[in-house]
């Protein structure tokens, strides 16, 4: 083709169509009385169509609940059950063991929180809840450079001395999980209408914290400033939480009423976080929850914070944000964010 020709063809090219962009055309209705509950089992479908359908259903939960259901999700009954036993078993240490492992000795927030340790809304007094947290561990020995480039959330976990087979159980599930939002990150790039491996160079060692979560009946009366997890948001891309068969879990909607998260055997439980919010520029919804354990029985649940790399500086992805939606927050490096937001949560008990 000659110069020329390329010209005259440039010449003639219609106006570029400008793109739907999610900024745009994502309308939300947050009025929600259910959550909605997802099948996995399309998500590693070699049918792009199916793949596609999948990812439709998780972006209308994502714009408008923030909330949703996964079945068919690939950790097994056996890999929860030996992270719940081990759960239990930790909790029932004596409280001098536990708080050997105060989190408040460590640098980056590994390790235990006794009861009213953390207060994760500032109205409250703090949280009815004990809890143990992890972050990225190899479950084989590795070198350890591999783990530099964290950032600001790097340091090593620690673990209990005389608890056999605590670890292994406990980072079983961990890696079973790592899985899982491996599984997820690309259904939710199509679910934003960028490529389906938008996340794969921002996630190749995502930040990851997990959680067991110990917490005891509360009867008779309830003050409101003290209950098992006060309502927040969550802080990373989204969370994906096993909880036991007893009810406390709720979610807020837009009318400003509590929806129970009911526990349903065979699911786990995916909620968005702030730092989808911020990455989607609001388009993805990070919705307030809390838990109040009024059932009279032990509750036990196990949160896993997935977030991008800690290093990622957090643009705003291409289709959500338009003319008509600029940017709403400025760019801030992933880790930091985190680091900031669980400063906070721990700031009360220092
Ligand atoms: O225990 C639960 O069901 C919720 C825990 C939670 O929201 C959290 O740890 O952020
Ligand atoms: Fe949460």
């Amino acid at each position: 083709m000659t110069q020329e020709t390329k010209k005259y063809n440039g010449d003639a090219q219609p106006e570029l169509e400008r793109p739907m962009l999610l900024a745009d055309t994502a309308r939300t209705d947050s009025t929600f009385e259910e959550i909605p509950i997802i099948d996995l089992k399309d998500a590693t479908s070699t049918d792009p169509q199916a793949r596609r359908a999948l990812a439709d259903k998780i972006r209308d939960a994502s714009i408008n609940v923030g909330f949703l259901y996964v079945k068919n999700h690939g950790i097994s009954d056996e890999v929860i059950e030996g992270a719940v036993k081990a759960a239990d078993t930790f909790f029932k240490l004596p409280l001098e063991t536990k708080m050997a492992l105060d989190i408040h000795k460590t640098s980056n927030f590994k390790g235990y929180t006794a009861l009213l340790g953390e207060n994760t809304d500032p109205e409250n007094r703090g949280d009815m809840h004990e809890g143990f947290d992890i972050g990225w561990e190899e479950m084989k020995a590795i070198p350890k450079d591999q783990r530099d480039g964290d950032g600001a959330m790097s340091g090593t976990n620690v673990w209990p001395a005389d608890l056999p087979g605590f670890r292994e159980a406990v980072l079983t599930y961990y890696h079973a999980g790592i899985r899982l939002g491996k599984l997820l990150f690309p259904l939710f790039a199509m679910a934003l209408d960028v490529p389906e491996h938008f996340f794969d160079d921002k996630t190749t060692k995502p930040a990851a914290i997990m959680r067991l979560l110990y917490y005891p009946p509360q009867t008779g009366v309830v003050d409101d400033r003290v209950i098992g997890i006060g309502a927040h948001t969550d802080y990373e891309c989204f969370t994906i939480l096993w909880q036991d068969q007893v009810q406390a879990l709720q979610v807020l909607n837009a009318n400003g009423k509590w929806i129970d998260a009911v526990p349903i055997p065979g699911t786990l439980v995916i909620n968005l976080g702030d730092q989808f919010a911020r990455w989607t520029n609001d388009v993805f919804k990070s919705t307030k929850h809390r838990a109040v354990n009024r059932s009279g029985v032990e509750r036990y649940s196990i949160p896993l914070f997935f977030g991008s790399d800690y290093d990622v500086q957090l643009h705003p992805i291409p289709s959500c944000v338009s003319e008509d939606n600029p940017p709403k927050y400025e760019v801030v490096t992933a880790g930091d964010y985190v680091k900031s937001r669980l400063e906070a949560t721990y700031a009360h008990s220092k």
